[in-house]
């Protein structure tokens, strides 16, 4: 049987990724991203080179001029496309194949993720037009985080809000977090997926999570993608009471404070500057003070809340950063780890400074638990969650 190919369509808060994936191969066939989307900066790039300016394109813009691309890397008809999905709530517990019932519950749980699950959708549409006989699936960010015990999910409200309207943490990025644990094991020498590890997905958005043997215990991202973290351009977790304050002192509605916080905020609004970590740390080099705040603010507050999940693992086999800013800003990671020295992590300066772009490594220093810099590929955990649901799907729902 040959091995099929798998398109995956990531749609993030400002980028969208498309990679074409052949099973059982390592890599991408072919692989394009369009980045910094609603911005005069937007820009798609393609693994054989192509570079291409969008300025202002948005979601749909930068998907009318990805899929055409991916058109002569075919050499036998798409066997599957797997989207990436943000917000499942509590109803997707696992990857869907793609209906209109699977539709309408990801447009439900729009509210709740409001930078991601309309991208998503507007991915989902173009491509069941573009590709209307290819089997298409949705891989939740949620899902993985469904293994996390009441006491972590739950927040201390009335039960009513959970019981009846769903109100409490999900969490985020787990299609990430998995991978990458998994990853950590096979490279600690352990089997795939034990072990007890911290995560730190660190990209526009920002989680941290506690997996125990391949199963998430705790994050920190909750009901929507704004808690937790400082994330590029959303605040993370703020006192619950500042839309009250806000809303009394300034007469802010709902609108402009959900944008304050969702795309004013973090690196961006602390900075005064960009939500762009490179150029940030470009900034500080240069004595910006704006820019040196936010990343000692994003450094601090990532360490706090790793130090807080540790609680939910019996011990720490060792600490993964991974996600644009994880797996490059050798910062980062040094001032992140820094702050964590009360639970015995240090790095290696040397191996933290020099380790080649887009590899994986260790980067502890001698004594210090495992830390490693692991690259993060969702797409092919999603082309792989894909094709294993495919193989379940009645003849009859796949005509
Ligand atoms: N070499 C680098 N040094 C520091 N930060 C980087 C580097 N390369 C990428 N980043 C940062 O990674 C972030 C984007 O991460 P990414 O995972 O691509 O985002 P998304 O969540 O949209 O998928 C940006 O803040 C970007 O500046
Ligand atoms: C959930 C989330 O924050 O996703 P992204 O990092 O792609 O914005
Ligand atoms: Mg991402």
């Amino acid at each position: 049987m040959t091995n099929r190919l798998v398109l995956v369509i990531n749609g993030g808060s400002s980028s969208i990724k498309v990679a074409l994936r052949r099973e059982n191969t390592a890599g991408a066939i072919f692989e394009a991203i369009a980045e910094r989307l609603n911005t005069a900066q937007a820009r798609l790039s393609t693994s054989d080179g192509l570079e291409q300016d969008l300025s202002g394109a948005d979601h749909l813009a930068a998907l009318d001029a990805l899929l055409p691309l991916v058109d002569r890397h075919l050499d036998q008809p798409l066997s599957a496309v797997g989207h990436r999905v943000v917000h499942g709530g509590e109803r997707f517990t696992s990857a869907r194949l793609i209906d209109d019932e699977v539709i309408a519950g990801i447009q439900a749980n729009a509210p709740l993720a409001p930078l991601h699950n309309p991208a998503n959708l507007t991915g989902i549409r173009a491509a069941l037009k573009l590709l209307p006989g290819t089997p298409q699936f949705a891989v939740f960010d949620t899902a993985f985080h469904q293994s996390m015990p009441p006491h972590a999910f739950r927040y201390a409200l009335p039960d009513e809000l959970y019981a009846v309207h769903g109100v409490r943490r999900y969490g985020f990025h787990g299609t990430s977090h998995k991978y990458v644990s998994d990853e950590a094991s096979v490279l600690c020498g352990k089997e795939r997926g034990a072990g007890a590890w911290l995560t730190a997905h660190l990209g526009n958005g920002c989680s941290s999570c506690a997996v125990l043997d391949g199963r998430s215990m705790d994050t920190s991202m909750g009901l929507t993608p704004l808690e937790g973290l400082v994330m590029g351009t959303r605040s993370g977790d703020v006192d619950p009471n500042l839309h009250a304050h806000l809303a009394r002192t300034l007469g802010w509605d709902l609108p402009r404070i959900e944008h304050l916080l969702n795309r004013e905020s973090g690196l961006l609004g602390l900075s005064g500057l960009s939500n762009d970590m490179r150029e940030l740390e470009q900034a500080r080099a240069d004595g910006h003070s704006g820019a040196q705040l936010a990343i000692e603010v994003f450094c601090y507050r990532l360490a706090r809340s790793l130090a807080g999940l540790a609680v939910a693992l019996p011990r720490i086999d060792g600490l993964i950063f991974t996600g644009g800013i994880g797996e490059n800003s050798a910062l980062t990671r040094a001032l992140t780890v820094k702050h964590l020295a009360v639970m015995g992590l240090r790095l290696d300066p040397d191996s933290n400074s020099l380790l080649p772009r887009g590899e994986a490594g260790r980067v502890e220093a001698q004594g210090s638990p495992a830390i490693l810099v692991i690259p993060t590929d969702e797409e092919r955990q999603i082309a792989d969650e894909s094709l294993a649901l495919l193989d379940t799907q009645p003849r009859s729902q796949m005509a």
